[in-house]
């Protein structure tokens, strides 16, 4: 009860230092000072009975966020279209009842096995985090495609329209999929699920991205970025049994000030220009102690700005067309010598053949959960970008194109907000080792990514084309 004796404590003190106005002020003060200390023992008390009737009140009410219960979205639910009454019961979960699927439960545990088991002899078996996430959700959906087992994890924060997330989930779900709400930082999570099922590989996309929200919201990247790494390294050393490989996503940000060109990944990456770019370096450092010690088999992928249907909408091709369809101006940055900025956008599925291609090529962890390590362990680091460079400028005018209207710009000189003027990947090293080879260029990807815009926010382009503003509350086709 230490707080409250340095109550009593300051009170006497106060007494003594106050005490030169005679005796009899100085009796008062003393009884009035026994007084306070009584009465907040007598407050002290009803304090600590209060909190523990009310953590009773919600333990009975809410027992499922105390046991760390979720609700795995059905793939039976989604198919049919049920989706709503799945909401439902995912809400009725949350106040306990039957609906309620406890992580580490039985229902939980068949449904991980059922979604984790491959479809094809040799298939793997993969756990992707942040699969409601872009490329998650693309590369979860490929792998399931072709026969793998994939679980998928997400907490669909809400850095951007968690409703996106969720419809990719839908989607995931619709195809045998299931993507559990959940954050790598909840390791006792991880540990049942690699009890649950056996994983060959881990497919860690989850992140905080974006280069420049990090000066807003800095302490976010290093709980995804660093301590979300650490939380998927340490399950997958130390309790995992057999050690999956794993295959993460690193970024082409890690170049920072680098000026050789085309990005080689030989090349420097100790001057990164935004914190995210640091978080995503420290990974890669991260990475190597994880693979020298623990014997883990990791690969880090330098994606170059993936874009593509189902995309991001915090980024900039995204954005632009949000801005472009509803009449609002859109801001363009230059480097301080007026040049465009540029970027080597990589599409979404030549991204996807690299993340395959990465898990298919990555070898096997050669260490124990009980520490023993039985050699080297493969560790890789590969860029994966489109080998074209356009500037930002080109990218607005297939948007203008493809939508039927102008953009309304706006040229300033880029803040120095972590951005960086241009990015171009060598992609020869991915070339060699799993034959990576982008093969979509800009407009012809910028066109898949509309049509999908499009159908997705149910857009009528012939009145975009015709000015007629479409309100930012875009609602999207389920
Ligand atoms: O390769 C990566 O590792 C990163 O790629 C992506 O970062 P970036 O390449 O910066 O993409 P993005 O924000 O779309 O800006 C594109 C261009 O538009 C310019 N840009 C941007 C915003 C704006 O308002 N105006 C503007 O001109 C801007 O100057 C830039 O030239 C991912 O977001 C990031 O998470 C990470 O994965």
């Amino acid at each position: 009860m230490m707080p409250h004796s340095g109550v009593v404590d300051a009170a006497a003190k106060g007494v003594k230092l106050g005490g030169g106005g005679g005796g009899a002020l100085m009796v008062r003060r003393v009884a009035s000072g026994k007084l306070l200390s009584a009465s907040s023992h007598l407050l002290f008390r009803a304090t600590i009975l209060a909190t523990l009737c009310l953590v009773c009140l919600f333990t009975v009410h809410y027992p499922s966020l105390l046991s760390h219960s979720f609700h795995l979205s059905s793939a039976a639910a989604a198919a049919n279209g049920k989706h709503r009454a799945a909401s439902r019961s995912s809400h009725r979960s949350l106040l306990g009842s039957s609906a309620a699927v406890a992580y580490g439960g039985a229902a939980w545990e068949k449904e991980v096995r059922r979604s984790a088991a491959p479809r094809r002899d040799g298939g793997l078996s993969v756990l992707v985090t942040g699969a409601a996430g872009f490329v998650g959700a693309h590369c979860s959906l490929a792998l399931r495609a072709r026969g793998d087992g994939v679980v998928g994890l997400d907490n669909f924060n809400s850095y951007y329209d968690p409703s996106l997330k969720r419809a990719r989930q839908r989607l995931l779900a619709s195809r045998g999929v299931a993507v559990l709400d959940a954050d790598i930082n909840d390791a006792a999570l991880l540990e049942r699920l690699f009890d649950a099922a056996r994983f060959t590989h881990v497919l860690h996309l989850a992140a905080q991205a974006g280069v420049r929200y990090a000066m807003r919201a800095p302490q976010t990247y290093v709980a995804s970025n660093v301590a979300g790494l650490v939380s998927v390294f340490e399950v997958a050393a130390k309790h995992a049994d057999p050690q999956p490989a794993i295959v993460w996503a690193s970024s082409s940000s890690v170049y920072g000030l680098n000026t050789d060109a085309p990005f080689s990944e030989e090349h420097r990456t100790d001057r990164p220009a935004s914190l995210y770019a640091a978080t995503k370096k420290a990974g890669e450092a991260i990475a190597h102690a994880y693979n020298h010690i623990y014997g883990l088999s990791i690969t880090g992928l330098r994606f170059f700005t993936v874009y593509g249907p189902w995309g991001r909408p915090d980024m900039a091709y995204f954005s632009f067309a949000r801005s472009i369809v509803a009449g609002e101006p859109i801001t363009l940055f230059r480097t301080a010598d007026g040049a465009d900025a540029r970027r080597d956008f990589t599409y979404i599925d030549d991204v996807v053949k690299g993340c395959l291609g990465a898990l298919d090529t990555a070898g096997e962890s050669t260490g124990t959960k009980s520490g023993k390590k039985r050699g080297p362990a493969p560790l890789r680091v590969y860029n994966l970008g489109n080998t074209s460079p356009v500037p930002v400028t080109r990218m607005v005018a297939i948007l203008e194109k493809l939508l039927g209207r102008k953009a309304n710009k706006r040229v300033v000189t880029m803040p120095s907000n972590g951005d960086v003027p241009f990015t171009h990947a060598n992609v020869s090293h991915a070339a060699r080792d799993f034959g990576y080879r982008p093969a979509t260029p800009l407009d012809a990807g910028l066109r898949r990514f509309v049509d999908w815009f499009v159908h997705y926010y149910k857009l009528d382009t012939a009145k975009i084309a015709k000015g007629k503003r479409k309100s930012m509350a875009m609602s999207a086709a389920s």
